[in-house]
């Protein structure tokens, strides 16, 4: 169950949080016609707050809104105080943050008219995404029988929220069959993302990731390959084969919620010693260092607040 906080910002104003509520015939309920982001707030060493990549997060959300052609009342800059204004309004030090911009009520029916947008953000404390073991012991996936959308089937560069139909299939075919979550083939039986999650692969210390094509462009998974060069490892965005994620030394899923999550298997077969590698503990490490405000040369990926 969610954490309640005192407010959403709902519409340019704060709300209190059981007040926050739509009709039943809200267009988006039924025809999806809406976008989110993730993005994560974090408690830093010195006191202070940060909003990982919020302004990169409102430029995706605006642009999945774009992409989508629903019509955006806010741009990325007032999305963003909006964010920072509901953290601190709901004295959050860390928090999971999720804007929402959604089709309202009017029209019915498949074309969504002149139906008014209605735009939200809720800030609550969501710890690990997939379970406090799992970014230490790391977890256990499938290969899903769903593949991932094709690229001219659902937009994937837009975070819509209809793209995770898809992905709640998945999901709960994952956890039916015994497995933690699940990975994507794209139609062509290639490696896409997870349900959450984009994915990497470490073979003989070459970092591998499905091209951007097919998947959501992932902040985290953005921040991972800089982090990655800057440390020195060569990362290779190119198609993935199922089988490479059986045979590779290090698979590990990323994103806003599950940060940096090692996989342990992949439909059953270990992956190198079936617990965290060592590229992906330095690169978890690290990672965690930056969002917690401990490393000044990412300061520029971080939008600090006072809580
Ligand atoms: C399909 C998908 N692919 C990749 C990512 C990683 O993107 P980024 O967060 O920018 O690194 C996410 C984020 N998934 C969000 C929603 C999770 C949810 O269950 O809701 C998230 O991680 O917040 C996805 O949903």
């Amino acid at each position: 169950m969610v954490q309640k906080s005192e407010t959403i910002w709902f519409d340019g104003k704060q709300v209190p949080w059981d007040e926050a509520n739509v009709h039943v015939l809200t267009h988006a309920l039924h025809y999806a016609t809406a976008v989110f982001e993730g993005i994560r707030a974090y408690e830093c060493a010195d006191g202070s707050s940060e909003v990982f990549r919020l302004r990169d997060h409102m430029i995706r959300f605006v642009n999945s809104a774009k992409i989508l052609g629903i019509k955006m009342p806010y741009t990325a800059d007032e999305m963003t105080e909006a964010a920072i204004e509901t953290l601190k309004r709901n004295k959050l030090a860390g928090a999971y943050v999720r804007p929402l911009a959604f089709v309202g009520e009017g029209a019915m029916g498949v074309y969504p008219g002149d139906n008014p947008t209605r735009v939200i953000v809720a800030c609550w404390p969501w710890g690990a995404y997939l379970g406090e073991d799992a970014l230490e012991k790391g977890i256990n996936v499938r290969c899903s029988s769903f593949s991932r959308h094709h690229i001219n089937v659902m937009m994937v560069k837009a975070k819509a929220s209809g793209n995770y139909v898809n992905s709640v299939l998945a999901k709960n075919e994952a956890l039916a069959d015994g497995y933690d979550e699940a990975i994507l083939l794209d139609t062509t039986g290639h490696v896409s993302e997870g349900t959450g999650e984009n994915i990497f692969l470490v073979r003989d210390d070459i970092i591998y990731t499905p091209h951007l094509d097919g998947v959501l462009g992932g902040l985290t998974r953005d921040s991972i390959i800089s982090l990655a060069n800057d440390l020195g490892y060569e990362v290779r965005e190119e198609p993935i084969a199922r089988d490479m994620l059986y045979v590779a030394d290090e698979v590990f899923f990323t994103g806003t919620a599950a940060e940096l999550t090692p996989i342990s298997s992949v439909d059953r077969r270990t992956v190198g010693t079936g617990t965290a590698g060592p590229v992906a503990k330095l690169l978890q490490t690290e990672f965690f260092k930056i969002v917690k405000g401990e490393n000044p040369d990412y300061e520029h990926w971080l939008h600090r607040y006072q809580a």
